[in-house]
């Protein structure tokens, strides 16, 4: 169990996140929501340790994160916003350097490494350095070396993007299949379509308040007739400026 208590994070004057509380049970699929610059990425930072909190505390399976670091982190692997790091190593270097860390021999990650690089295609690049890599490639490589130790929590800031959607669909299915076992996967993303799919319990974010958890059913339950994409722009977003459009664009030609 995750448990999020009171969690604020400020940089400077700026508040990203506005005492955040969330608990997030084992066997879930728990996605994060909220337009750009919401506070997902901040929630996550700070729930992988790359960040501390300004004030609040974050449990994991009762264990305090700010007194116990490394036994949370070992708990986790985690999916960053962005693929463009260790880019001088080949995918395989920085595979290895992932099972080092996680403390992993060579022979406990060699099958699943193997069975990853043949699901996301990757074993003819493997040797080849990042920096080589289309997007989606990187995105490929970070994905693998999340997957990789197995811990018992994914915490994957924003997976698919830029994955085809052969990828992407055998992501969600590991993403179901690790929840499945009883493990817990956490993700944000800005496809709802994919929420709506994967999510057992999502967060939606505002300018760092949270402005709804629960499931993606009650959510359709409260407001009747609606799809996820309304709701969620009525929430989280602003009224549709068909003006501003209009002014940038002008107005179509007879
Ligand atoms: N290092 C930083 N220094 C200053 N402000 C920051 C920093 N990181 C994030 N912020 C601010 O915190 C707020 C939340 O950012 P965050 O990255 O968590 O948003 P997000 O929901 O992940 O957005 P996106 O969908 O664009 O990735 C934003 O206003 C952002 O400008």
């Amino acid at each position: 169990m995750i448990e999020i208590h009171d969690l604020t994070k400020r940089y400077g004057d700026k508040t990203a996140l506005n005492q955040l509380n969330l608990n997030i049970a084992p066997g879930q699929i728990f996605g994060l929501l909220g337009h750009n610059g919401a506070g997902k990425s901040t929630t996550i930072k700070n729930l992988v340790s790359i960040i501390q909190p300004t004030s609040g505390t974050i449990t994991v399976d009762g264990l305090d994160l700010a007194q116990q670091r490394l036994a949370v982190k070992a708990k986790i692997s985690y999916v960053p916003d962005t693929p463009d790091i260790f880019l001088q190593l080949s995918a395989m270097e920085y595979w290895d350097l992932i099972a080092a860390a996680y403390q992993k021999s060579e022979a406990e990650v060699q099958q699943r490494r193997q069975q990853l690089m043949a699901l996301f295609d990757m074993a003819e690049h493997a040797e080849e350095p990042m920096a080589s890599y289309s997007h989606g490639m990187r995105q490929k490589a970070i994905v693998i070396g999340a997957l990789l130790p197995d811990p018992d929590i994914w915490i994957l800031d924003e997976p698919m993007q830029g994955l085809d959607p052969q990828a992407a669909f055998d992501l969600k299915n590991l993403m179901k299949a690790h929840a499945a076992k009883g493990k817990t996967v956490i993700f944000s993303t800005h496809n709802l379509d994919t929420a709506q799919q994967l999510c057992d319990q999502l967060a939606i974010l505002k300018q760092g308040q949270l402005i709804y958890t629960g499931t993606v059913e009650a959510l359709l339950a409260q407001h009747p007739q609606q799809s996820l994409e309304t709701i969620y722009l009525e929430m989280a977003g602003r009224p549709t400026n068909g003006a501003l459009v209009d002014a940038i664009e002008g107005e179509p030609d007879e």
